[in-house]
């Protein structure tokens, strides 16, 4: 069986990137949007890529970013993906990987059956759906706020591209959604955290460790 990606996000500090790193991260996460409390500045996020390996990938999250944000972010050279996690169109999404230059994730907001369904939509213009909780209207966040959905709803199904699977993820429970899902990559923030930005090496450590027992 081969072994499953593990992308650790939100990461803020040289230590948590490299408690990442050593506990086997393939991917680590860096958030560009002010509301979170895991934003990284660009210059940070510079700073923060240099201390990842080349093997592992740098993952930039984006909420309905901008051109300008995009250019400056893709100009550090610190990213090799670049996650898309507001309301893009199937049409921007793909616009974004034709002008940076990079392979784009888009994340699907899951409530339902409907909500899993309308990632067909974006077949051939992202290069990795990533599934994760529909946040309740008028949330601080999109994402990163430890809520899951019924992993049942992947079950068994033929998705139209690479795919992951976020949202509420744990040591605790991890074990359960790959087994529903048979998840590829697993992504998570919230579950490896003692604060809401601040990123717990025990945790981090724990959460591969489930992972790679799978
Ligand atoms: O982590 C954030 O602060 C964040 C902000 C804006 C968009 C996405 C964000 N995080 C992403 O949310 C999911 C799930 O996080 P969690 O494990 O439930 O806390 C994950 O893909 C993060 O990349």
């Amino acid at each position: 069986m081969p072994r499953i990606a593990i992308k650790i996000c939100g990461l803020s500090t040289p230590d948590a990137v490299g408690a990442a790193v050593r506990a086997g991260a393939s991917h680590v996460g860096f958030v560009s949007f002010p509301k979170s409390p895991r934003h990284v500045e660009p210059d940070q996020m510079r700073a923060l890529a240099a201390v990842v390996p080349a093997h592992v990938e740098r993952v930039g999250v984006v909420v309905d970013a901008d051109d300008e944000l995009l250019a400056g972010l893709t100009a550090t050279g610190a990213l090799t993906a670049l996650q898309l996690h507001g309301k893009e169109s199937p049409q921007r999404a793909a616009a974004i990987r034709d002008r940076f230059g990079l392979p784009v994730w888009k994340a699907i907001a899951v409530k339902t059956r409907a909500d899993i369904d309308a990632a067909n939509a974006y077949a051939g213009a992202v290069d990795r759906l990533l599934f994760d909780a529909k946040t309740p209207d008028g949330a601080a966040l999109p994402g990163g706020m430890g809520l899951r959905f019924d992993w049942t709803l992947l079950r068994g199904l033929a998705l139209p591209a690479p795919w992951g699977l976020s949202g509420g993820l744990s040591a605790d429970n991890v074990g359960e959604a790959i087994r529903i899902t048979d998840a590829p990559l697993i992504d998570i923030s919230s579950g490896v955290e003692s604060a809401p930005g601040i990123k717990s090496v025990d945790k981090i450590m724990a959460f591969c460790k489930a992972v790679s027992s799978c």
